[in-house]
């Protein structure tokens, strides 16, 4: 597995990549330019869709040597092999590491809390994401965060996730505020060719 700990992560979304054909063109230009990480986040709750659609991403991302994680849903991420994330109200992240298994990639969502990030950190996380930090299209009402926290949260020493809406024209501040990977929906997925932002993206990690 390539290093997943430092780069971008591609967050899918069902109203940017409606069908199957979408979706795999768009993830395969992001994984093919470079990403860290891809996370399956369907949120349609059309349950075929989400096997079928989590089974093709698993083979790209076999392909690209690049980890899956998928959103939400513990069950499918154990039945594909595939990390997981999971939110405040999306079940125990100790559960979930006895699930998965040690060597599993599953994330927390810390919004902008110290306290839930350690909680997460004690569980068993992999990471940590805090966020959002600026105005997000795909999820407005998600409780804003001070980037201040960032360089607090570097005590854990797991990877620090940032995410909610990011763009090329925060992605640097973000970086230098203490975020390891960036985590992006409309940054990448908003743009008709991601492979082209990802690699413009990853010029912030290279300077
Ligand atoms: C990397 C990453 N960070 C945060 C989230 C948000 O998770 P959650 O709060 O459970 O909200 P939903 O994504 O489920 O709407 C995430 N998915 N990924
Ligand atoms: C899932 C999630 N959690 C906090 S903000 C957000 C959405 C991020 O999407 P975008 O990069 O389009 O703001
Ligand atoms: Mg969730």
């Amino acid at each position: 597995m390539t290093q997943w700990t430092r780069g971008l992560y591609a967050l899918t979304d069902a109203q940017l990549m409606p069908d199957d054909a979408t979706l795999i063109d768009r993830c395969e230009s992001a994984l093919s330019a470079g990403i860290a990480l891809l996370q399956y986040r369907d949120k349609s709750g059309d349950e075929g869709q989400r096997e079928r659609q989590g089974r093709a991403l698993k083979a790209l991302c076999d392909h690209y040597d690049t980890p899956l994680i998928i959103n939400d849903d513990a069950a499918l991420a154990w039945r594909l092999g595939v990390g997981l994330h999971l939110g405040r109200s999306d079940g125990s992240i100790a559960r979930a590491r006895k699930a998965l298994g040690p060597e599993a990639i599953i994330g927390a969502t810390c919004q902008g809390s110290l306290e839930f990030a350690e909680q997460a950190a004690r569980e068993g996380a992999s990471y940590l994401a805090f966020g959002r930090f600026y105005p997000s299209r795909t999820k407005p009402d998600a409780p804003p965060a001070d980037l201040s926290v960032l360089a607090q949260a570097a005590r854990f020493e797991l990877p620090l996730v940032a995410i909610g809406g990011i763009d090329g024209d925060n992605i640097e501040a973000t970086i230098d505020a203490g975020a390891d990977l960036i985590a992006l929906v409309h940054g990448i997925f908003g743009h008709d060719d991601p492979g082209a932002v990802v690699r413009r993206l990853n010029q912030a990690f290279d300077r």
